[in-house]
């Protein structure tokens, strides 16, 4: 990583919600505020103009990684737009373009990187280019998306990444520009996701990702184990139980 990021320490609990206005359908699925909102945009401002002294004077596209990314490109990028319009003697000419991978289920990593959808990669020949990312994890996602860029001969490649997270089993990659660092416990919000929930919290929080875990793994257990005439004194059907299972997600 060419520059440091923000580390926070495994032992740092954040900020209690009651200090933030948090959704009403999030109040009870969430344990602290993590990063709030502010510091996540002044970190971005910095990473940005690290970014803009690297480059120097070079076109760059900016490739999005979706949808986790979404948040953080736009909001780096609308930085990288305004040092632009404020250095008169250098200018960084961006092209915008996005990919959608998928590896996540649950908390966990299927191991398995899909390219889902996205612009044509054959674009992106002789570029510089900056893939944004929200999270680097285990770090599989990089290292597949890194390979795969490499097939379409782009002149260069970096990575910002607003968060990677410290976990025992990580590939070891690090991206060039890192926002923080954090502990190995999962995070939602700023358009980081648990199955599709959470994207639309500003803050980026520490969810009870262990009472999801066991409400899913009950749900699978009855859904595909145990017929459905075992559990009517239980359940009515599948779509009562899953129409059950969302609410308590929400
Ligand atoms: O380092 P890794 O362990 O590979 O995890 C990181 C990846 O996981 C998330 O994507 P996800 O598959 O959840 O898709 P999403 O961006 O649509 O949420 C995230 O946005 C990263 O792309
Ligand atoms: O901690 C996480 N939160 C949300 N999405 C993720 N994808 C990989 N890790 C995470």
């Amino acid at each position: 990583m060419s520059k440091d990021c923000i580390k926070i320490a495994d032992d740092y609990t954040g900020y209690a919600l009651s200090n933030f206005c948090v959704p009403r359908h999030y109040e009870e699925d969430l344990e602290n505020v993590l990063i709030p909102w502010g510091l996540i945009q002044d970190r971005t401002e910095r990473l940005a103009r690290d970014i803009f002294q690297d480059i120097r004077d070079e076109p760059l596209t900016a490739l999005c990684v979706l949808k986790g990314g979404y948040r953080f490109y736009t909001d780096l990028l609308d930085k990288l737009t305004t040092l632009n319009r404020f250095h008169a003697s250098v200018s960084v000419q961006l092209h915008v373009d996005f990919i959608r991978l998928k590896s996540y289920e649950n908390d966990d990593s299927t191991g398995d990187i899909r390219v889902i959808g996205g612009d044509n990669l054959s674009n992106l020949r002789g570029h510089n280019v900056l893939v944004v990312e929200d999270i680097i994890d285990t770090g599989r996602t990089m290292s597949r998306l890194l390979a795969i860029l490499q097939k379409y001969e782009p002149k260069s490649v970096k990575v910002a990444s607003l968060l990677v997270k410290r976990r025992p089993d990580s590939t070891g990659y690090r991206p060039d520009y890192c926002g923080f660092e954090v502990p190995d416990k999962f995070v939602v919000g700023y358009a980081l996701d648990y199955n599709e929930y959470f994207r639309d919290l500003n803050v980026s929080m520490l969810c009870w990702i262990y009472y999801y875990t066991c409400l899913y793994s009950f749900a699978s257990f009855c859904l595909t184990e145990i017929p459905l005439s075992a559990l009517s004194g239980f359940l009515i059907s599948s779509d009562t139980f899953n129409s059950h299972l969302k609410l308590l997600l929400m």
